[in-house]
């Protein structure tokens, strides 16, 4: 069978997988983008995936429903067989981590436009007591559609000194076309569908999946923690790592996990420590060991006797040797019991600085990032968080105009503190002024210095391209087009790294308007990292084009 003929019958047993009321068409696609089909005959289907993980996984969830498909669309019971393909990984190196599994359930229905509305798991299966909790009500609609907006310049961006006028010749640095990642796609892709489904919530804390508003940026992570959520100890998912920028959800995403696991399994003993407080307690505990031997012991066994253990902010102890060496040995005790781990940083193992016998240890499970979120998931958030702010303090019928709604999603940063704590200001206003009927004008007065962006939220995608092109003399039609010659791709490369720093955007956004994916966005931030390492000549250039693009913002 030819590839195209492949392709094609592959897509089929996909549509047809997602379309089965208990497989969530949205987590099956993102999920089956990590596998290509490559062979197929009467009876049999070969498929590789990107790396041993998503392998154990399709194995777990999806070969079953794959032979589903293929028997409901040819009559034939198939074998399926999936392999690891190395090259693939390699392809999709700069996502390597981001490797998830979706969580078998169906989804809950998307509020109309929007694609925020949160997955949900069904009930678990139940340990002890424990109903199902009530569902809350699904995210109102959004409004759908990519917006070129103005979007926030770090305050801390480096402004570099270097003028244009002194580069007159733009360096290259050395350049192998085998190795770009490239993945050229000038139709978007179409969106991902959500399915339906109940979802529980927990009422032992605000933070719960039922309030955890979903998004392409979460969704993997969200999948994840509810497989975890649902089956603690369970490879490969143990131990799980969630990571991300702060305040995108990782707390929150930890805490659901825990919540869940305190509503349906009573028996299991779940133990929450941020970091932070965890080294505190470890300083405090050997200090007082010589005064009172039990106290050090004490302090372990509260760890130790966890059926699951969730430690927050792990890149804090950095540097804090002695008290990495005690979460080590936590790790190890549990894990090797069939306890379950969840860790969470701001950036991926690897990076944070400990010794590689801890993050190899770290990483051996689900590795997963939350991205900064897309306008639609940042309105679906304002809604729900308004709503549910309405909800608490008895507010009866209030709702936040859609124009208001809209005015924070787009201004506010990726952390989605700022965004909450913007959406109290105004509805605060209201109530204490009896001003329901705030104006947007009114509103962005009001939050004239709330946002952290400062004044350069006036920039746009476009801006920076138009930066880009003019700098290296390309056109437009060669910086978003399919050519990948040397002189084209590090423009391209330069203009999506700077999309990536100063909008704060995330991969699959900035890809869209480079005809890209989002795992080539990646690559290329990834690449320009890597030779912004030693190499002068591109920073000065990062430096020259960060300043030109700042004065577009004032
Ligand atoms: N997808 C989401 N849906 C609803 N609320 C969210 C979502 N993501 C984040 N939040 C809310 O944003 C706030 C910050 O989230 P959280 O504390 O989980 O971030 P974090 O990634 O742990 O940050 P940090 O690294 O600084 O600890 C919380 O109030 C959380 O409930």
């Amino acid at each position: 069978m030819d590839s195209e003929k492949l392709n094609e019958q592959w897509r089929a047993i996909s549509a047809q997988v997602s379309s089965y009321a208990d497989m969530d068409a949205s987590q099956v696609s993102a999920f089956f983008s990590r596998l290509e089909p490559q062979a197929m005959s009467d009876s049999f289907l070969m498929l590789t995936a990107d790396n041993d993980f998503i392998k154990s996984w399709v194995e777990q969830h999806y070969v079953e429903p794959i032979q589903r498909a293929l028997r409901d669309l040819t009559g034939v019971q198939f074998v399926v067989a999936v392999a690891v393909d190395p090259t693939q990984e390699a392809r999709k190196a700069a996502s390597a981590t981001v490797t998830a599994p979706a969580a078998g359930n169906a989804a809950t229905a998307p509020a109309a436009g929007a694609v925020t509305t949160p997955v949900v798991p069904p009930a678990p299966p139940a340990t002890g007591a424990a109903a199902t909790p009530a569902v809350p009500p699904a995210p109102a609609p959004g409004q759908a559609g990519a917006l070129g907006r103005a979007t926030p310049l770090p305050p801390s961006s480096p402004m570099g000194t270097a003028p244009l006028s002194t580069a007159p010749q733009p360096y290259m640095p050395p350049y192998d076309e085998a190795a770009v990642i490239d993945h050229y796609s000038p139709q978007p892709a179409p969106e991902a569908a959500t399915g339906g489904a109940s979802r529980p919530s927990c009422s032992t804390s605000s933070l719960t999946f039922g309030n955890f508003v979903i998004g392409d940026s979460n969704r993997m992570a969200y999948s994840m923690a509810v497989e975890v959520a649902e089956s603690p100890g369970r490879s490969p998912l143990n131990p799980l790592f969630i990571y991300g920028k702060s305040g995108l959800g990782k707390t929150h995403l930890m805490r659901a996990i825990q919540n869940y696991i305190e509503e349906t399994r009573p028996g299991m003993r779940t133990v929450y420590a941020d970091s932070a407080d965890f080294l505190s307690k470890h300083v405090e505990a050997a200090r007082a060991h010589d005064r009172e031997k039990s106290s050090y012991k004490d302090f372990k066994t509260y760890y130790e006797e966890a059926d699951v253990l969730l430690i927050d902010d792990v890149q804090y102890l950095q540097g804090k040797t002695q008290t990495l060496d005690i979460v080590f040995q936590l790790f190890n005790t549990l894990t090797a019991q069939g306890k379950q781990v969840v860790l969470s940083a701001d950036r991926m193992p690897k990076n944070i600085g400990i010794d590689e016998r801890y993050y190899s240890r770290f990483s051996a499970g689900g590795v997963i990032d939350i991205q900064p979120p897309e306008i639609e998931t940042k309105l679906g958030i304002v809604k729900s968080f308004a709503d549910e702010y309405s909800r608490s303090e008895g507010l009866g019928n209030f709702t936040l105009a859609s124009d208001i709604q809209m005015y924070i999603a787009e201004n506010s940063s990726s952390n989605i503190r700022e965004l909450k704590s913007a959406v109290t200001k105004v509805i605060y206003q209201m109530m204490l002024f009896n001003r329901a009927d705030m104006t947007v004008e009114e509103v962005r007065t009001l939050l004239e210095n709330h946002f952290s962006g400062g004044p350069s939220r006036n920039l746009s995608i476009e801006d920076i391209q138009r930066a880009v092109e003019s700098f290296f003399k390309v056109s437009r039609s060669d910086l978003v087009g399919p050519k990948r010659s040397r002189s084209v791709v590090y423009p391209r490369q330069i203009a999506i790294y700077l999309c990536r720093q100063l909008l704060d955007l995330p991969y699959n956004d900035i890809g869209k308007k480079f005809n890209r994916d989002h795992s080539t966005a990646m690559h290329s931030v990834a690449s320009v990292e890597e030779m912004l390492k030693d190499n002068r000549g591109v920073q000065e250039e990062i430096e020259a084009l960060q300043k030109i693009i700042s004065e577009y913002s004032e």
